[in-house]
């Protein structure tokens, strides 16, 4: 038989922190989570208010948690941070490694002090979020120059359209592929022209805004994003970055052939209806470019 001895054994037992939680945010109780490589003593947090705690944004939103799991008397899950930087009496200046939660909360059908109550179990998943982010981050990046990918470019442009869509905001883009490629890996060897592309990269790091984006589409192609920038603006930063390119790549050529970068260039316009559309027309700009003699930039 389970006695209320062994009950209250079982919940000082529970491997991760449970407490009792007030409708206003007081701690009532606190059961388990006792290894400390994992947690905090939660003990002297009972009789607190979660507002005595944690700053003031932070402790609203776990109040608005406890409210909704109340209101809903379903499951809630939440996925949270807590860093020094959310603890009320600790510098901003201190270490500030953020330690991930998983919060469940599940109303209970009994008061404490004459207010609603929540269990709130709070499960440390920094090690797994660590993990989906570094997961997530190789899934966005391209192996060899560690740009985005295409995929992750396609998601951006989805939310750029949408705000070219909303606001209005001019939103160029450049997709650009290396001339003679093929000729220096014929001739040098994929390493060398794995070093044009890998410098190509180099110049897209180093002259790009924080706002824009740069991708390897795939093979030798690339496509830039310059989010709140006009057509003419981004033919010339188009024009400057050609430039770029041809200085550093003088040194791969062959037999008096030089690498150069061929350029498309097109902003989104009310007609297009998709991102797509504005990339096919860059890329009609780019084969143009191809056409026309390569190492030049046309606009669509
Ligand atoms: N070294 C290397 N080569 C690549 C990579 N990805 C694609 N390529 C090569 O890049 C070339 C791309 O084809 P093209 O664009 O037709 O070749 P190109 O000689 O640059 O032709 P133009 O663009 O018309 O000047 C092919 O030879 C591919 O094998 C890569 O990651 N490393």
């Amino acid at each position: 038989m389970i006695n209320i001895e062994k009950m209250a054994s079982v919940l000082r037992a529970l491997p991760d922190p449970a407490f009792i939680l007030s409708r206003s945010g007081k701690y009532s109780a606190v059961f388990g989570g006792r290894d400390a490589r994992y947690y905090h003593d939660g003990n002297g947090l009972i009789g607190l208010y979660i507002s005595d705690i944690v700053k003031t944004e932070k402790a609203n939103w776990f109040i608005e948690q406890i409210e909704l799991a109340l209101e809903s008397g379903a499951l809630l899950i939440k996925e949270y941070e807590l860093s020094n930087k959310d603890v009320k009496g600790l510098s901003d200046e201190g270490p500030d490694q953020p330690i991930w939660f998983e919060g469940r909360i599940q109303a209970l059908d009994f008061l404490v002090d004459d207010e609603e109550v929540v269990l709130w179990v709070a499960s440390n998943i920094t090690q797994r979020h660590e993990l989906e982010v570094k997961l997530r981050e190789l899934s966005d990046t391209d192996q060899l120059t560690k740009l985005f990918n295409r995929r992750k470019l396609e998601a951006d442009l989805a939310v750029h359209y949408e705000t070219f869509e909303r606001h209005a905001m001019p939103i160029s883009m450049l997709i650009f592929d290396l001339d003679h490629l093929k000729q220096i890996n014929d001739t040098q060897g994929h390493h060398a022209g794995d070093k044009a592309i890998l410098t190509v990269a180099d110049i897209c790091r180093a002259e790009l805004r924080k706002t824009d984006v740069a991708c390897r589409f795939g093979g030798d192609e690339f496509v830039i994003v310059l989010p709140n920038t006009n057509l003419v603006h981004a033919a010339q930063f188009a024009e400057r970055l050609r430039a770029r390119f041809n200085l550093a790549l003088s040194h791969c050529s062959v037999d008096g052939i030089a690498v150069t970068v061929s350029i498309g260039v097109a902003t989104m316009a009310p007609t297009d209806r998709s991102y797509e559309d504005t990339l096919k027309r860059a890329d009609g700009a780019l084969y143009e470019a191809k056409r026309n003699g390569k190492n030049r930039v046309i606009s669509a």
